[in-house]
């Protein structure tokens, strides 16, 4: 960064990389080089970049670094902030209110105060990072009022807003006590990116609703055909702009015999079984873990999975542990784990391999190229990169994706075996049919969902949403708007 300030910041909630503290109390930072900076990387080295986000750990003060080429820029978050704006209104009212309500959200002031009063900071600081007509890319739920926030400090800026997760239907977000701030504070962009082309027109409904503001009419596409909200003289841009992952490099490392001898011991330690299912995510409740852990039990009570044949690994990475609901779920889902076991496993021989951490990129490599079955199957998910990172490593068009319909990523991989996580008899079918199938179709259908994912790489994302945030100066907007008096006060 210049004194004059970057020409691209990034703002995020977690910066690249974490403070992390070393058993003799020294601490350093460690990257967490996720897909996000990877595809942002070369884009941010070019354009002067910065990032902006906050290190990972309460109470920390520190001034601007450069690590590695890239500038970053500490947001500090106390303690307390950590529990009311991180894992209160971001991860216990925003998480599952955005994810169908899958727990109840809570809605608690106090929280709402320190998610504006966060936001507030975030917006400052970006305000000083960004040069005179910057582009300035947020992402994600916990940073939704930024965009108004720093318009209001900031009008020369070109903003962009991008949303990980999924944006819900009218009914949902109603309930949502500071609604028309949330959409008012999108409505700071120039360009607000869903995945989905369903979430991006659920925010056309809600910006004519809560906002009152005219939008077009007609649907979004995806990478195309953008919807347009009319602010004032401000054109908004609304679009859907499905996100992937560096699935190139994926693919290269896959092919790597090291990765290939150790898929090949680890079928072994496992004493060579016909069947390895797997299934890798955050310990999250979205992620319905027990979903199919429930379908597993299922199939081994009526018999139609042998014990002796089947094996299923589940990596859980440790996530947000101190929000009660996760606490909760931790306990369920390791009791089922215990009852499988107890029921059918022998000593020495388990049924369910249950992992409570997080594991190294290659041996996570390793795992998908040994399993036979990836078992993805939540109750909703805005992508689910973790469907897109199977089909990039089964360069050996071997293996069987089971994908909930309620992924993002069921939209782009259709040959996978697709389920409804709520039907746990149509969860067990799409398991049995993902253990017998034919190995031809197997082949065929992985051929063709590794040509989405090879096609359609994170840095596709990444290039397709800025080009259109470039845009967005340019035109004005379509004549064919409609108005919330057209449509009239429709009830929740
Ligand atoms: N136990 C684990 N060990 C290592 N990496 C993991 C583990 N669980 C998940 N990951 C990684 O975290 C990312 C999860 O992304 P995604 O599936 O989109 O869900 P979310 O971002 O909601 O956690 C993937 O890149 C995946 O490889
Ligand atoms: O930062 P944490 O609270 O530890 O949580 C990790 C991240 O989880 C969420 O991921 C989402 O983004 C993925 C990429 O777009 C998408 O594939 C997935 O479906 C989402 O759940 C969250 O949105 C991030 O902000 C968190 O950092």
């Amino acid at each position: 960064m210049t004194a004059e300030g970057s020409d691209f910041v990034v703002v995020a909630n977690r910066l690249p990389v974490d403070l992390d503290t070393a058993p003799d109390g020294s601490r350093r930072w460690k990257r967490s080089p996720g897909g996000l900076v990877t595809a942002l990387e070369p884009i941010l080295r070019n354009n002067n970049g910065a990032w902006v986000g906050w290190p990972g750990v309460p109470d920390v003060e520190v001034e601007p670094f450069e690590d590695d080429g890239l500038e970053l820029v500490p947001v500090p978050l106390s303690e307390r902030e950590v529990a009311d704006y991180y894992e209160g209104f971001s991860n216990a009212t925003l998480w599952p209110l955005y994810h169908d309500v899958i727990v109840r959200p809570v809605y608690d002031r106090t929280w709402w105060e320190a998610y504006v009063e966060v936001n507030r900071r975030f917006a400052e600081a970006t305000s000083t990072a960004a040069a005179q007509n910057a582009t300035v890319w947020i992402q994600d739920y916990q940073l939704q009022l930024v965009p108004k926030m720093l318009r209001m400090l900031r009008p020369d800026l070109t903003i962009g807003f991008f949303l990980h997760i999924p944006f819900p239907p009218v009914e949902l977000f109603m309930q949502m006590p500071w609604r028309t701030e949330i959409v008012e504070g999108l409505l700071g962009a120039d360009l607000i990116g869903f995945h989905l082309p369903g979430g991006a027109q659920n925010f056309l409904y809600l910006s004519r609703r809560l906002a009152g503001q005219p939008t077009s009419r007609g649907n979004i596409g995806v990478r195309s055909k953008l919807g347009v909200v009319q602010v004032g003289f401000r054109t908004v841009r609304v679009g859907a702009f499905p996100i992937s992952i560096d699935s190139g490099e994926m693919d290269e490392k896959s092919k790597r015999k090291s990765i290939r001898d150790r898929a090949r011991e680890i079928r072994a330690e496992l004493g060579d079984p016909k069947v390895i299912m797997l299934g890798v995510d955050r310990l999250d409740y979205t992620k319905g873990i027990d979903v199919r852990l429930g379908a597993f039990h299922e199939l081994l009570l009526s018999e139609k999975v042998d014990p002796e044949d089947v094996v299923m690994i589940q990596v859980a990475t440790p996530s947000r542990e101190r929000v009660e609901s996760y606490r909760h779920m931790r306990g369920e889902i390791e009791s089922k784990v215990g009852r499988i076991n107890g029921e059918f496993g022998r000593v020495g021989h388990p049924v369910v391999h249950y992992l409570h951490r997080p594991i190294p990129r290659d041996e996570l490599i390793a795992y998908y190229v040994a399993a036979d079955v990836m078992l993805v199957t939540p109750i909703r998910d805005g992508m689910n990169l973790v469907a897109k990172e199977y089909v990039a490593c089964r360069s050996d068009l071997g293996g069987a994706l089971v994908l909930s319909e309620f992924t993002g990523a069921a939209a782009e991989l259709r040959q996978a075996y697709q389920c409804n996580p709520h039907d746990l008899d149509n969860v067990a079918d799409a398991m049995m049919a993902a253990i017998e199938q034919d190995p031809e179709d197997g082949r065929r259908h992985m051929r063709a969902m590794r040509r989405q994912v090879l096609a359609h790489d994170v840095d596709r994302w990444a290039r397709s949403f800025l080009a259109a945030l470039d845009r967005t100066g340019e035109d004005t907007a379509p004549t064919q708007m409609v108005s919330n008096r057209e449509i009239g006060q429709a009830t929740v």
